[in-house]
């Protein structure tokens, strides 16, 4: 059949939308695993596309999602992909603003909130907000069997993949693809996931692709079935008296000639392109980090799609940067700074007896002006750059690895308003007040200390000689807070987004979240370090 007369039969069935493949092409590297390919997948039906394992059938459906850039330096795509009208102008005339969701195959759901907050979450960004939701969330997790009230991480697999079914359903996609639904499933499981699609389907009408190498327990829920032929690189459509040929036709997927490892040149070139290839990653992920945070303030733009979740999330940050263990680690610092720079100064003065009555006024006078304009500022960034950026880094790389970012994306939702924007508030609001609260202990130390060593002189004496340095003219802030302020903002917006930017770079494993954790540390202790020589050869 000629694609037109395809497109034709899809738009006569009304149901969902067709999804049009043209001249499609995708590679991961040097190899093509799907080659120019032209067809179009019916629309309201469930197709199943089937191939081997490795044959790209998961890269496939993250394209079909919209979530590989097209020049990706890993896997690059060629090609269209169009869903319902050939012209989006016709699309928007006709009121269709198209989105495909995706039931991941490790669920991505989001953990921090219940199972009716996940599903909410979808129906407030919807495909199409000004068209009231089909349903509340609270029906859909009973539509499909889902505990409302026990907590994400608690639900069974199955749970959350149901879950995970009715979050997607509920953002009203046009199209909806599962990636690989029965795997890691007993065959009874599988048989129930296979009949929870087909019935879904039934209901909601949407058009549906399946991606599997399970075919035996998908097979019997399939209206079209599409061979991602290993061999050729192309799909292929399967007609059904053909379908128990697949086994046969579907061909593993041919290794790659490794080179032995005995030649030592050899091994000796790939061990040099892997490092260099480590350092590359490396100086790309910062890199270009540092170059987004320099763009950022022309980028960002105080702006929520649903101010309730925006706020949801600045709480979120604001717990995880500001929260209780952080105020622990920045007390405990100021307590031991102001202590030391208090103690040490006294205890080590040469001719004590001399010097000391003499100096002292002035020596406070010091204490207290580098306590407040240097060593606290210092200390507590440093601390805030290496305790709530790898706390911001993690927690955004695990949402990265789990999924959560491309969810967000399928849910037409850019991580930066969700992720970045509530990060930089949290880091502008608490990077102040945890300096503020280090000060605080920090002074309250010293006076403690050079009460205990210097008993005859009073807490009045320590007062008025600790701020001589500071007293602004008029009474109110103390002087300089102009530049104790700048600093401690540029510290938190910059680690605010170096830990956004390195918890976002793509993790293929475990390992690069704590590769990212790791880097976030040393790049936000440096930047704070650099913050401050920069701004103290301005300030003095
Ligand atoms: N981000 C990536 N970077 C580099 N190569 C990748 C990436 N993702 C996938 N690949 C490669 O693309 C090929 C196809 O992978 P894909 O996960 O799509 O296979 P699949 O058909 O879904 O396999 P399975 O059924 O085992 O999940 C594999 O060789 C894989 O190593």
């Amino acid at each position: 059949m000629s694609l037109d007369k395809e497109w034709d039969a899809s738009a006569v069935a009304g149901e969902g939308l067709p999804l049009r493949l043209i001249d499609l092409q995708i590679q991961v590297a040097d190899r093509v695993l799907i080659r120019d390919t032209s067809l179009t997948i019916p629309a309201g039906k469930i197709t199943v596309i089937v191939g081997a394992s490795g044959a790209g059938k998961s890269v496939l459906l993250r394209t079909l999602a919209g979530l590989l850039r097209r020049d990706d330096e890993a896997i690059s795509w060629q090609g269209s992909i169009v869903i319902g009208h050939d012209d989006p102008m016709q699309n928007r005339r006709n009121g269709l603003l198209t989105r495909v969701g995706i039931v991941f195959q490790q669920f991505a759901l989001f953990d921090e909130l219940s199972p009716t907050g996940n599903v909410q979450f979808a129906i407030d960004h919807r495909s199409d907000p000004s068209a009231p939701p089909s349903q509340s969330a609270r029906d859909w997790v009973d539509e499909l069997g889902v505990p409302a009230h026990t907590s994400v991480s608690a639900l069974s697999g199955g749970q959350k993949q149901r879950l995970a079914i009715a979050r997607t359903l509920a953002a009203a996609p046009d199209v909806l693809l599962y990636d690989e639904p029965t795997s890691g499933l007993d065959s009874a499981s599988g048989r129930k996931v296979a009949e929870l699609i087909r019935h879904t389907q039934t209901i909601h009408r949407t058009t549906s692709i399946v991606v599997t190498h399970d075919y035996l327990t998908l097979l019997p829920i399939a209206d079209e079935v599409l061979l991602l032929d290993s061999q050729t690189s192309r799909l292929i459509r399967i007609e059904q008296d053909q379908w128990d040929q697949i086994s046969t036709r579907m061909q593993p997927v041919a290794l790659a000639d490794n080179t032995s490892d005995d030649d030592p040149a050899t091994r000796m070139s790939r061990y040099t392109r892997l490092a260099r290839q480590r350092v590359d990653d490396f100086f790309t992920a910062t890199g270009s980090a540092i170059w987004t945070a320099m763009a950022l303030p022309f980028e960002l733009r105080p702006y929520f799609p649903h101010f309730r979740w925006g706020m949801r999330f600045v709480l979120h940050y604001l717990r995880l940067v500001g929260g209780p263990s952080a105020w622990f680690y920045l007390i405990l610092a100021g307590m031991i700074i102001g202590f030391t720079s208090t103690y040490f100064t006294f205890e080590f003065l040469p001719f004590q007896a001399y010097t000391q009555p003499l100096l002292i006024d002035e020596l406070l006078a010091s204490i207290g002006f580098a306590l407040y304009r240097i060593l606290v500022p210092v200390l507590a960034t440093i601390l805030i750059a290496a305790r709530c950026g790898a706390a911001v880094a993690a927690d955004v790389g695990v949402k990265r690895y789990g999924g959560q970012v491309d969810a967000l994306q399928t849910l037409g939702v850019k991580p930066r308003t969700y992720l970045l924007l509530p990060i930089v508030i949290a880091f502008v609001i608490a990077t102040p007040m945890l300096e503020w609260m280090s000060l605080s202990a920090a002074k309250l130390i010293s006076l403690v200390t050079f009460l205990s060593t210097h008993p005859n002189e009073g807490p009045y004496f320590w007062q008025q000689n600790f701020y001589r340095n500071l007293a602004a003219i008029d009474g109110s802030l103390l002087r300089g807070w102009q530049w104790v302020l700048t600093k401690n903002l540029i510290c938190g917006f910059g680690i605010a987004c170096i830990a956004y930017y390195q918890g976002l770079a793509p993790k293929k494993s475990a390992n690069d979240v704590s590769g990212a954790i790791t880097s976030t540390v040393l790049w936000t202790t440096l930047y704070v370090l650099i913050v401050h020589f920069v701004t103290a050869l301005i300030e003095f």
